[in-house]
């Protein structure tokens, strides 16, 4: 077992983010004292189960290190990573060390001492996820380490993180509940997505988990709301007096969110062909930022007010009408070692979803989802009502457009028709734009992990999903599941690359949504600022 003080620690979180460490204390849950609240000091356990998985060595570890090596997590902390396969601690530090990026280090330190140092803080416990006494020997490991790194009084921390199949959370939970849980302080439990198949489904696992840990212990991570530009919704519609008196039904015509890849399952069939895209990705991520986008303005930031906002909104969508659904599969997904060659999961989504309120009514809002699409893109897309009175004939040229670029290089831009340069009165669409790699140059953007992980140790569960939220998330596409589950819809066969079934963008039509014609959005080039500023 690999477990060994470090003696050249990266610098406390108060001396690298004050702003970061301090903002937290109102947002915070009741199960801890405020005293608590910042990362730094006191002994930190974090238990990674599945510590053999994809989603452990590409996001989990990396980013704990991300983490660390800025200085957000305490000296007295330690991984203990789980899983059934047989690996010594030298093993799961090879097969991690790849994944971790020497960006953003001290440049007064060595990157290799400190991707060094982070990976002598792993120790690797192997055991079955059903298997008592594996427990009892990771709660000892656990135990051992804050005998060691704590005096006998102080508080000490533990996070578990389920990196796993969703089916292995009963078995695992019930051992952690039983072994595992911290006598001196918090234990907090994070689960990955999909919380369930169904609402059914879901409600059980809720209820299992629910009789172990309190909701105040429950983070149920959905990575979206990590992410720099969905974090920033609310600041975008609540700080800005540009958007609080348009963001309506008076103004807008119609709403896209739109998730893209350019890659098909690569491997991950299995997990894949169980769910389809609408359980992996639209009823999570994309709902999740639906509710962002169209809730009300909550009292306070504080995670419950914010979480009631959500669900609020959630509860006035109407059931899906068939009509207003698309779904596909690419070309070549069956041939796929890992996907039945008769498989029907789709693999393409886009349904309109309607909000039976004040503010939203008549308001399309489309959410589409695909993989093996023509590009990787994700994206909100605001598109406004025509400007009354058109004198400039601008009606063919386009209407403006608000769009949010979550990925890939961040931008937010609004699409406007302008008076082209010259000597003639001709309108054009243009755009304002604030794309993050030009705007914040110095800045690296975090990872959505590198930051649910830190809220989940300050006990921050504003990004996180609350039990109710997810149980109306399910009643929502439910029926509609279950419809397309027995063959009910008809499954569009698109191909790899394509934009997907052409039937989406008549769907687009259908409700409103008008594409500019000849416009097309470019990022902006570093070189482009540099000869506009001569
Ligand atoms: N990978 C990704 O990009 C993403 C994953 N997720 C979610 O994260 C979780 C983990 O995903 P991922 O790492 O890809 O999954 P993996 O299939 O890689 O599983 C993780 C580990 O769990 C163990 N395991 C796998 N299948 C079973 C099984 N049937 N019964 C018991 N143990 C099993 C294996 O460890 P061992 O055999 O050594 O015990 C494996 O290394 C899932 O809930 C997934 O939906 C969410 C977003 C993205
Ligand atoms: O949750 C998931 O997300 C990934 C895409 O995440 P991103 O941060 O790279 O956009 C997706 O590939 C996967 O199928 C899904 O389970």
């Amino acid at each position: 077992m690999g477990a060994t003080a470090q003696k050249d620690a990266p610098p406390t979180v108060e001396a690298v983010a004050p702003a970061l460490s301090e903002d937290t204390s109102e947002r915070t849950n009741s199960d801890q004292p405020i005293k608590e609240k910042s990362v730094a000091g006191g002994c930190l356990s974090v238990v990674v189960l599945g510590a053999s998985g994809d989603l452990a060595k590409k996001k989990t570890f990396p980013a704990i290190f991300n983490l660390y090596k800025q200085g957000f997590l305490p000296d007295e902390m330690h991984i203990f990573g789980y899983a059934r396969s047989k690996m010594t601690d030298e093993e799961l530090r090879e097969k991690l060390r790849g994944y971790l990026k020497p960006d953003r280090i001290d440049p007064a330190k060595d990157p290799e001492d400190v991707i060094k140092q982070f990976l002598n803080k792993i120790t690797y416990i192997h055991g079955a996820y059903d298997a008592d006494e594996s427990f009892i020997q990771l709660n000892e490991e656990v135990s051992r380490h804050e005998q060691k790194r704590s005096d006998d009084v102080s508080p000490t921390r533990r996070l578990f993180y389920l990196a796993l199949p969703p089916s292995v959370y009963p078995l695992v939970s019930k051992r952690i509940s039983k072994h595992c849980m911290n006598q001196r302080g918090w234990t907090r439990v994070i689960v990955e997505k999909p919380f369930g198949k169904d609402l059914e489904s879901s409600e059980a696992l809720s209820s299992e988990l629910g009789a172990l840990f309190s909701e105040d212990q429950l983070y149920r991570i959905d990575h979206y709301l990590g992410k720099e530009l969905v974090q920033n919704l609310l600041v975008m519609r609540f700080a800005n007096r540009f958007f609080v008196p348009i963001w309506n039904r008076d103004n807008i015509a119609s709403v896209q969110i739109v998730f893209k890849e350019d890659f098909g399952t690569q491997g991950r069939g299995g997990y894949f062909d169980e769910y389809g895209i609408i359980r992996d990705i639209i009823q999570n991520h994309l709902i999740q930022i639906l509710c962002l986008l169209a809730m009300e303005k909550p009292i306070s930031l504080s995670p419950e007010h914010i979480r009631d906002e959500k669900v609020k909104v959630l509860e006035c969508i109407k059931p899906f009408n068939d009509k207003e659904v698309v779904i596909g599969q690419y070309e070549g997904y069956k041939d796929d070692q890992t996907v039945p060659n008769d498989s029907s999961t789709p693999t393409f989504a886009s349904l309109v979803l309607h909000i039976n309120n004040e503010r939203w009514d008549g308001v399309p809002f489309i959410l589409k989802a695909g993989k093996a699409l023509d590009s990787r893109k994700a994206e909100i897309r605001v598109q406004f009502k025509d400007a009354p009175g058109d004198i400039f004939k601008c009606k063919k040229q386009g209407r403006n457009e608000f769009v949010m670029r979550l990925q890939p290089k961040e931008a937010m831009y609004m699409k406007l028709t302008v008076k082209e340069p010259g000597l003639d009165m001709r309108a054009t669409q243009s755009e304002l734009d604030m794309s993050y790699h030009q705007r914040y140059q110095d800045i690296v953007i975090p990872e959505a992990y590198e930051r649910l992980i830190l809220d989940t140790i300050r006990g921050d569960q504003q990004h996180f999903v609350r039990r109710d939220e997810l149980r109306v998330a399910w009643e929502i596409f439910t029926p509609l599941l279950h419809r397309i589950d027995v063959g009910k819809l008809e499954l569009i066969p698109y191909k790899e690359g394509s934009r997907g079934p052409a039937e989406a963008d008549e769907l687009n039509a259908r409700v409103g949504y008008r594409r500019t014609e000849g416009y097309c959005w470019k990022p902006p080039t570093l070189q482009a600022v540099g000869n506009s500023r001569m």
